[in-house]
């Protein structure tokens, strides 16, 4: 089972490497470790489990953070409305790309946070507000998504991840909060 010491942090070059496209089908061991990422994912929402396994809450994974450089996200995005049990989207993408995407950008009004990162980085991420991606499954096949609002900005933080690129990269030096027009807010 993954455990917060099985996550790499900053300084680790791993973290800033373009990961590898996973030959399809993916083998036995990669399809596994999907299922780990994902089950972390779950278990770090769990309040329970979170706090037995000392589990920092997380909606996605990335396998760099796991020192394996293989383009493998596992997300896990909860439903807003807490009496809904139906995940927005949860699922384990191999080889993720985005084909297309929004002219128009977005940021969660919160910011962001990473397991690979241990300390605060305030600011706004700005990304794409939508994203069209194509990933395959733990089968092999193809699927193609439109993503939008949260887990459209999910799905990019960990696409991220298999670029070598880290949320901050993207926070305006200069002044964090600053906003161009049109960028939208997500609360
Ligand atoms: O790469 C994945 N992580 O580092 C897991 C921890 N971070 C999050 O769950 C997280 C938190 C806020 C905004 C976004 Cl977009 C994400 Cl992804
Ligand atoms: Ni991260």
């Amino acid at each position: 089972m993954i455990t917060m010491d099985d996550i790499i942090r900053e300084g680790n070059p791993t973290l800033r490497e373009v990961a590898k496209e996973v030959p399809m089908p993916p083998t036995d061991e990669e399809k596994k470790l999907g299922e780990e990422m994902l089950e972390f994912l779950k278990n770090s929402q769990d309040p329970v489990k979170a706090e037995e396994l000392h589990l920092r809450g997380g909606v996605g994974l990335a396998a760099p953070q796991l020192n394996i450089s293989k383009r493998l996200i596992a997300v896990h995005v909860p439903s807003n409305d807490p009496e809904d049990e139906t995940p927005i989207l949860s699922t384990v993408m191999f080889n993720p790309k985005i084909l297309s995407h929004s002219v128009q950008d977005a940021c969660l009004g919160e910011g962001e946070g990473c397991l690979s990162v241990d300390r605060e980085v305030p600011g706004y991420v700005v990304r794409h507000a939508r994203v069209t991606v194509s990933y395959y499954d733990e089968a092999g096949v193809k699927h193609k998504r439109r993503l939008k609002n949260y887990e459209a900005i999910v799905v990019q933080h960990e696409i991220d991840h298999l670029n070598g690129v880290m949320f901050y990269d993207h926070i305006n030096e200069e002044n964090p909060f600053a906003l161009k027009e049109g960028v939208l807010v997500i609360e």
